[in-house]
């Protein structure tokens, strides 16, 4: 199979879909392997370390998507890529499809097969393509909030960790799936006092176990989000239904409750975010303030941080890329059904059904 790697082109996105060890992988398979030029640079891999793995560089984008049967990368397409795609090619990808009516919409109309990494789904219901990358934004949320805390970007003006004398800072958690995990125990060695909300009393019950005694678990309902609101500094957004639309577990008329300077980063933004107000930011605009609240909202958070996030990801995404440059996507999605749960759209058809709810599609689904 041939396969390509473009250059990401969303705002700020500096990973890459492949390094050179996965090139390395393909060719030893038998396959051909075309990088766009430069695509690897921002995640410290150069042209010259991918052709060493035997891959062919080529100039530009439309090339790429052109010469490839399989398209490997990172972001969902932008608008600018949406032509390039061809009837037929593999896209595989994070898509977040529920949060885009118009990438869906361009995606169906391209007849291209869609395979979502963030609905890979192993036979636990974990998504381990989306993990790695929960991993980083949870543990990036908690720095990130904590800069935002400060006076001069118009936060609370709240050191997380207190010193001796002062209490320390209080952050909500919704969500103790991967990433309210990894923010829980960043904001926890910070000195924080934590609070992490969840439906499932499975994974509350593993963070009371795992967690020090100022990280508290408490059931997620609407009564307890309106008391944590107003007594909490940072509230990090780590909810997610499985390829859905994330629910709005803030809303609106919430944020007259909070306390001026309260920051919120919502890290669900990419399935739509946790809080009516959430609306995506990039890297260079990652926040802005709607009632006195400080709103981060990045939706790819983890392209900040290229040098651990690309190798992270790939780690996780070689093994499916072998098996659909290997046998097909067909017989790749039959031999494994966590791959299959990843097609979202095939030949301009929507397979996956909560995308025609997000929506609300007439599903087409049988
Ligand atoms: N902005 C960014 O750059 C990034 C965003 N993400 C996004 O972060 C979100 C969370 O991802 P993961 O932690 O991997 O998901 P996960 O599936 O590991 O955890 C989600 C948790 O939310 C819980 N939940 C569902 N409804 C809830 C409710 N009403 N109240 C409280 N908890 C509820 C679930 O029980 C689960 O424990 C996803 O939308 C993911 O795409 C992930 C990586 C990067
Ligand atoms: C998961 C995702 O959307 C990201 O890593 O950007
Ligand atoms: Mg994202």
């Amino acid at each position: 199979m041939i396969v390509g790697v473009p250059k990401e082109i969303k705002n700020n996105e500096s990973r890459v879909g492949m390094t050179p060890a996965g090139v390395f992988e393909l060719v030893k398979n038998n396959h051909t392997v075309y990088v766009q030029s430069g695509a690897g640079k921002g995640s410290g891999f150069f042209n010259q370390d991918y052709q060493q793995a035997g891959a062919t560089i080529l100039d530009t984008i439309g090339q790429v998507y052109a010469m490839s049967d399989m398209i490997v990368k990172v972001k969902e397409p932008i608008a600018e890529e949406y032509d390039l795609i061809q009837k037929g090619q593999i896209i595989f990808t994070y898509f977040h499809f529920a949060s885009s009516e118009a990438l869906t919409k361009a995606m169906i109309a391209s007849k291209s097969i869609c395979i979502a990494y963030e609905t890979v789904e192993d036979e636990e219901g974990t998504l381990p393509l989306l993990t790695p990358m929960s991993e980083v934004a949870g543990r990036m949320a908690i720095q990130q909030g904590a800069k935002y805390l400060e006076k001069p970007v118009k936060g609370r003006g709240v050191l997380l960790g207190g010193v001796p004398g002062v209490a320390p800072g209080r952050v909500l958690v919704l969500g103790a799936g991967t990433v309210g995990i990894q923010a829980a125990k960043m904001a926890a060695g910070l000195g924080a006092h934590v609070t992490i909300l969840d439906i499932n009393m499975k994974r509350l019950r593993y963070v009371n176990d795992v967690m020090p005694s100022h990280v508290v678990t408490e059931f997620s309902s609407e009564f307890n989000i309106r008391k944590h609101i107003q007594t909490h500094d940072l509230i990090i957004g780590g909810v997610l239904l499985k390829g859905a639309k994330a629910p709005n577990l803030i809303t609106r008329d919430m944020l007259k409750e909070m306390r001026p300077g309260t920051v919120i980063v919502d890290v669900a933004v990419d399935q739509g975010g946790c809080v009516e107000t959430t609306k995506a930011t990039t890297h260079e605009d990652p926040i802005y303030i709607i009632d006195d609240v400080v709103h981060y909202c990045v939706a790819n958070m983890p392209g900040a941080v290229p040098y651990t996030s690309t190798v992270a990801l790939t780690n996780v995404t070689l093994p499916y890329v072998l098996k659909l440059a290997n046998a097909g996507w067909r017989s790749a999605c039959n031999l494994d059904k966590s791959l299959a749960k990843g097609l979202n759209i095939v030949d301009g058809e929507v397979v996956y059904e909560e995308i025609t709810e997000a929506f609300n599609w007439e599903s087409v689904l049988a």
